[in-house]
């Protein structure tokens, strides 16, 4: 249940107030988040905000619900996605977008889990779809300027760090957009059952991640036009390219730590990586 905590942080973060009983658009959750904020650099501080995706079906893990529900070492995957942006001061409003079946269960997770107030919205049914409920929510924002530039993340890569998501929003307030990518020089395949194998990956070859940085007036100009004409792509950058051509994308180192859980042996290996960060196992 939303209380003066909660609306106190988000006022505090540049959002809106925690929903009061009758306030129904987008559910706010979530604890203060004061001491770890005084660093913001001036001008600055809480100008971008985040959008961390949770709106798909998750089955492909194995579980039989979403997966970003699940424990890891101890927490719950969305729950330190979220904290990842929670702890940066230089980040205000921070949106969930979800399921409509998953916005109770995901109340519980932020009220329990999450350092900060977290603005709740559903999603739709593709990423797309997704991603402008979450810059819907923040339209009001991006106007009247009171947000520069927001940053997408995938709920299923918990592991993002604060000097990768630092760099990402340096590099999209600098040229408008910043994606992360790992060059991949492993053997690459084509085709069912490993025919047509075709040796060194291809020279350029980066694996995309999140999150993905942009500024905020265009990025939201490019969503509305994309849904006008029923655009879905695949990441942020996508859109983008397809509808704000004139804003330069710019890579951004990223992490091998930052990889998305997907399937079961990424699940396994997400284990081994929080265990040392999260030390013991009794939250969940
Ligand atoms: C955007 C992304 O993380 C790039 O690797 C990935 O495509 C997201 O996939 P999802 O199936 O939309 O979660």
């Amino acid at each position: 249940m939303p209380d003066q905590r909660s609306r106190a942080a988000a006022e505090q973060r540049g959002g809106a107030p925690a929903a009061g009983p009758g306030d129904t658009a987008a559910g706010q959750h979530g604890h203060t988040a004061v001491g770890e904020r005084s660093g913001a650099a001036a001008g600055q501080a809480g100008r971008a905000a985040a959008v961390v995706l949770a709106g798909g079906s998750g089955t492909r893990v194995g579980g039989e619900s979403n997966k970003v529900y699940l424990p890891v070492a101890g927490r719950i995957m969305i729950g330190i996605s979220l904290n990842t942006f929670a702890a940066l001061p230089e980040i205000g409003p921070l949106v969930l977008v979800v399921r409509a079946e998953d916005r109770e269960l995901a109340g519980r997770v932020i009220d329990r889990e999450v350092d900060a107030a977290v603005e709740v919205v559903t999603g739709g049914s593709t990423r797309q779809e997704s991603e402008l409920a979450g810059l819907r929510q923040l339209a009001d924002r991006i106007r009247d300027e009171h947000i520069d530039t927001v940053l997408i993340h995938d709920g299923a890569r918990p592991f993002a760090g604060p000097s990768l998501v630092r760099e990402v929003l340096r590099v999209a307030r600098e040229c408008g957009g910043a994606v992360p990518g790992l060059p991949r020089d492993d053997l690459a395949a084509a085709g069912p059952g490993g025919r047509g194998l075709a040796g060194p990956a291809p020279e350029g070859l980066v694996a995309v991640q999140t999150p993905q940085g942009f500024s905020a007036a265009p990025l939201l100009a490019a969503y509305e036009q994309a849904a006008r004409e029923g655009f879905a792509g695949t990441d942020t950058a996508s859109c983008m390219h397809r509808f704000a051509p004139a804003v330069p994308i710019r890579w951004v180192a990223g992490e091998a730590r930052n990889f998305k859980i997907t399937y079961p042996h990424d699940l396994v290996l997400a284990q081994e990586v929080a265990a040392p960060l999260f030390g013991d196992h009794e939250k969940v």
